[in-house]
């Protein structure tokens, strides 16, 4: 139940979160017209029981049994738990993305705690880069998604885009066994433990989406578009983030993104999974 509840408030953390740029939050819809915050508080609740399963799946897997096979159970839960999260939500898709890449989270924690033999309450470092070699290793076969696309009728965007651009998107990030939490996400919360949290997490939106594909962007603009706004966002790092130059650069990347009609959900997501993973390691 721990994880469970650690991976539902770090939802709630990341919704919660204002200004984030084209994003929903508690004060705007960003680039959004059909959800607002209780779609998402909606969204996260009915996921709970998911999320549960989930950690329960990685908890109960056979120690020596081939990684492979946890994912495809897990995944076979995701797709229960896409039909209760578009129930909840009248149809709109909130957190397909944050399904899948937890789906992946809180199964590899559930087994990293079964294979180390220790309490959630010891969680350390190491084992979040355990967690990151179980999701590759549980993903190795999840190139075989892209198989025979082009004879697909109804593609996604995912699907889309790698068919496009050859952009793998969350898949190819689980693959990896997130390189944006893993090289961005955890290194910048385990050095920003000084800096007051609303702060902290508005520059860890800003490192996520300085340094990860989000394949949202480009679907709803282009490859040069995220580029472009990736450079600006770099920039603003390099001058100290909103810890050194305070809310207003997000502020007016919140109305560019709304004049662009773009919202990086892919950032919005690993947001949530890098708190969810620094309650775990208890850096907040
Ligand atoms: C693998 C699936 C997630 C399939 O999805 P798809 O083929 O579309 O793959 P991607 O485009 O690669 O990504 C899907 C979602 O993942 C999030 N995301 C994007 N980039 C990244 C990234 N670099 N790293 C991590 N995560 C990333 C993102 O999800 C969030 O945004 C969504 C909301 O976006 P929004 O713009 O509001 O709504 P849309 O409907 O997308 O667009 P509009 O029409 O409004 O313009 C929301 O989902 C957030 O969570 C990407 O959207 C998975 O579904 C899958 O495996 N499908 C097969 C069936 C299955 O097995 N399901 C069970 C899975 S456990
Ligand atoms: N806060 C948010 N707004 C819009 N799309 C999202 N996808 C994930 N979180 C989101």
């Amino acid at each position: 139940m721990a994880i469970t509840q650690l991976a539902t408030r770090a939802l709630f953390y990341e919704v919660a979160l204002y200004p984030k740029p084209g994003l929903v939050d508690p004060i705007d819809n960003g680039a959004h017209h059909d959800m607002d915050l209780s779609t998402f508080m909606d969204s996260a609740t009915a996921l709970m029981p998911a999320l549960y399963e989930f950690s329960d799946a990685g908890l109960t897997y056979p120690l020596d049994a081939p990684l492979p096979g946890l994912f495809d159970e897990v995944r076979q839960i995701g797709l229960t738990a896409e039909v209760a999260m578009y129930a909840a939500t009248n149809h709109i898709n909130t957190h397909k993305g944050a399904i899948f890449s937890f789906a992946l989270l809180c199964s590899a924690v559930g087994h990293v705690l079964a294979t180390s033999q220790i309490e959630l309450a010891d969680w350390t470092k190491a084992n979040t880069d355990a967690v990151f070699t179980t999701i590759a290793q549980m993903t190795q076969a999840l190139d075989h998604d892209f198989d025979n696309l082009a004879s697909k009728d109804k593609l996604s965007y995912g699907e889309k885009l790698y068919l496009d651009y050859g952009i793998k998107g969350v898949r190819g990030e689980a693959a990896a066994g997130y390189p944006a939490l893993r090289d961005y996400g955890l290194p910048f919360l385990r050095r920003t433990q000084n800096t007051p949290r609303h702060v902290r997490l508005l520059d860890l939106f800003l490192e996520l989406l300085a340094n990860t594909t989000d394949s949202n962007v480009i679907h709803r603009s282009d490859m040069a578009t995220l580029r472009r706004i990736q450079h600006q966002v770099q920039a603003l790092l390099a001058q100290g983030g909103i810890a050194k130059l305070g809310v207003e650069p997000m502020v007016q990347l919140n109305k560019e993104f709304i004049a662009l009609n773009i919202s990086p959900g892919g950032t919005a997501d690993l947001l949530a999974a890098s708190v969810f993973l620094g309650f775990l390691e208890k850096l907040f």
